[in-house]
């Protein structure tokens, strides 16, 4: 039976309409079970209960000090969870973090880069260490940077990259070695909206076969780059389902109605249904 997220009873078998029912063609590569983290008496992230599969694209959304770094800070083991544990393809992070971690791929929030490698080097580095029972050709045919525009950048140092061509580095790092989970922090944090474009389109076109885990806070990246969303605040789970779903549940917004003059032969009412959903601060025209 598909994972019911804590506090849902299994009774009546109904789910609250703030989460939509979990999807049940599809492998479940990692989930995250009773997670909390506490600092002191504050707890950053609490109880959190969910599920993420692969070949979707599963967005953590919130506002800044929601709990989405320190979700994936545990997910990726650079610290314990204060309670609960998380299951990577079946692995328990506790006990089998070496074997998750080879097929793990993470692009964290701040670039981690060495500014006096090449573009290539870092590649071929992070490629070596991370399969290195892989032949030199094989990691050249997948260190081809064409896909990603930066080619044409191969030769320079990390250094001398902007801001979004670093950001394309680490998330190509993130994809290497056939990461079967990538992780990805705020992956288009202090690009330009055509960088951004560029990186979606990277995401997009990698998703399958791998289960990714992307946070953010801009919600039209969220809306456009995920098969899932997971909406997070202070520290817990307060809705999750596709976009869809989430528009058709939460967007009840209001409904705009333009008339336009009777200024040629044709009469035409124009009308626009304006769906605004005012929690997530998104508006979009049908
Ligand atoms: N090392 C720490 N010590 C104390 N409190 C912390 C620590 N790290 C995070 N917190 C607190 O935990 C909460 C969640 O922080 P977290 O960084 O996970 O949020 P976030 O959703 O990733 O935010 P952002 O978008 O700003 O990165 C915040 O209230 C933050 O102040």
């Amino acid at each position: 039976m598909a994972w019911l997220p804590h506090g849902i009873s299994h009774a009546n078998g109904t789910l609250p309409p703030n989460l939509e029912p979990e999807p049940t063609d599809l492998t479940l590569g990692v989930s995250l079970h009773g997670i909390t983290k506490t600092y002191g008496s504050k707890a950053a992230v609490e109880d959190l209960n969910l599920n993420f599969y692969e070949g979707n694209i599963t967005s953590l959304l919130g506002h800044n000090g929601a709990g989405k770094t320190t979700t994936i800070s545990i997910l990726t083991g650079l610290f314990p969870a204060s309670s609960g544990t998380i299951y990577v393809y079946g692995k328990d992070i506790r006990t089998d973090q070496n074997i998750i971690r080879k097929n793990m791929g993470i692009c964290m929030q701040h670039n981690v880069l060495f500014s006096y490698l090449t573009t290539k080097e870092h590649l071929l580095l992070y490629g070596y260490i991370k399969v290195p029972h892989w032949s030199k050709q094989k990691l050249q045919d997948e260190v081809t940077l064409k896909e990603t525009g930066l080619y044409s950048h191969r030769h320079k140092l990390a250094g001398s990259l902007s801001g979004g061509m670093k950001r394309k580095l680490s998330i190509s790092i993130a994809f290497l070695g056939g990461s079967r989970v990538v992780i990805l922090d705020e992956p288009t944090t202090g690009v330009d909206p055509c960088s951004r474009r560029c990186i979606w389109e990277i995401i997009s076109r990698n998703k399958k076969g791998r289960t990714t885990i992307l946070s953010t806070h801009h919600l039209d990246e969220a809306e456009v780059l995920s098969d899932r969303i997971a909406f997070l605040e202070e520290g817990g789970l307060k809705c999750c389902g596709s976009p869809f779903y989430l528009k058709e549940t939460f967007g009840d917004g209001y409904h705009l109605i333009l008339t336009k003059k009777k200024v040629c032969s044709c009469i035409m009412n124009l009308c626009y249904n304006v769906i605004v959903a005012p929690n997530l601060s998104s508006i979009h025209i049908l």
